[in-house]
């Protein structure tokens, strides 16, 4: 029997490493994407249907094309700061879309659901160890966004017995091992990927958000989860439900958490090159401290995350920084 599963947003960075794992594991991912800011030539591992989540009509035929037993949700705006400048278009976008999928999944009679949260929910809370009980009081839209999903899953849970695995994610890194895809944002915003642009010298200088927080060196901290890692993790997610199981929320966080400073020396080591440093001022919307203090995914799904370190991390992202797909 085929088993195809629907990949929202398959054609971008964590929804294409989550292709190849699905397909790893013996499933076909079928991509739906808008292309807006994923990459076609990332989607290697199954079939693209290029599509928005706003065109239910889309959706219904790729649904009826393909019969998938699951789907697993990746498609959004995913940028903290763009959120806090336009709530709007991340309120409009995120919650619309999800609730189009969701609706053309129930009535399809679909009742596997994959969804791709984030520790941005949780909001700045000083001190407190994060896991799957931390009350969630996003501080910007993006957060909020995905907080509102998260409750219409659990909605449509209690009308439609649609089950679902959410995993909130801390900060993805790195890049398949094998560099067949990775990293690639346009605009790119992350720490690791701008930091390694600025090794490189495609980048003038890297600028530190915010040397005053109250933290070990002045600068954020956060908790990095490689992305091999992490989507090892949707796919032992999908077996949950494919057992009969119900529905769950997983914070995936390796629990260790690293300085904007402290990545930075880290990059030295992999790279054995400086990387160019502007001082600048906080970004607005970000939490001083995100880092997981849950077991439950390793517990509960036996997840055993095997690129844990954040040198590895950073290796992984420097190897497809140098593949001949990243330069194009
Ligand atoms: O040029 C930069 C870019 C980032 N940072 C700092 O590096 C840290 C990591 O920033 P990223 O932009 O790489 O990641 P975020 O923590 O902002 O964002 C991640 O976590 C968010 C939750 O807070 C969302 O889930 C988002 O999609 C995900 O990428 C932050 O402290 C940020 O201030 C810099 O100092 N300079």
């Amino acid at each position: 029997m085929t088993k195809h599963v629907l990949v929202t947003g398959g054609a971008g960075y964590v929804g294409s490493h989550a292709c190849k794992a699905l397909k790893q594991a013996g499933y076909i991912p079928v991509c739906f994407d808008n292309l807006s800011t994923g990459w076609k030539e990332a989607v290697k591992f199954g079939p693209l249907e290029v599509g928005d989540l706003h065109d239910r009509a889309r959706l219904d035929e790729v649904i009826a094309k393909y019969q998938p037993l699951a789907i697993m949700h990746f498609a959004a705006l995913s940028l903290v700061g763009e959120s806090m400048k336009n709530p709007a278009k991340y309120w409009a976008t995120n919650v619309n879309c999800a609730l189009n999928l969701i609706q053309a999944a129930t009535d399809a009679g679909i009742d596997k659901f994959v969804f791709s949260s984030t520790c941005a929910t949780y909001g700045d809370q000083d001190g407190v160890v994060l896991n799957e009980q931390t009350p969630q009081f996003p501080i910007n839209a993006y957060g909020g966004s995905k907080r509102a999903i998260e409750d219409m899953l659990r909605d449509f849970g209690n009308s439609h017995g649609l089950r679902s695995v959410i995993f909130r994610y801390f900060n993805v890194a790195g890049a398949d091992p094998e560099a067949e895809v990775g990293e690639q944002h346009v605009p790119e915003t992350h720490l690791i990927p701008l930091m390694l642009d600025a090794i490189a010298g495609k980048r003038a200088a890297l600028t530190v958000f915010g040397s005053d927080y109250e933290t070990r060196d002045g600068t954020c901290i956060r908790d990095y989860v490689h992305v091999s890692d992490l989507v090892d993790a949707h796919v032992l997610g999908l077996k949950w439900l494919e057992e009969g199981k119900p529905s769950e929320v997983f914070c995936l966080g390796t629990g260790n958490g690293f300085s904007v400073r402290e990545v930075i020396a880290q990059s030295r080591n992999v790279t054995n090159r400086e990387v160019p440093i502007i001082e600048g001022d906080r970004r607005e919307g970000d939490a001083a401290v995100l880092v997981s203090g849950s077991v439950k995914a390793k517990d509960v799904l036996g997840w055993t995350p095997k690129r844990a370190e954040l040198e590895t991390m950073i290796a992984d992202a420097w190897r497809w920084h140098q593949a001949p797909e990243y330069a194009e």
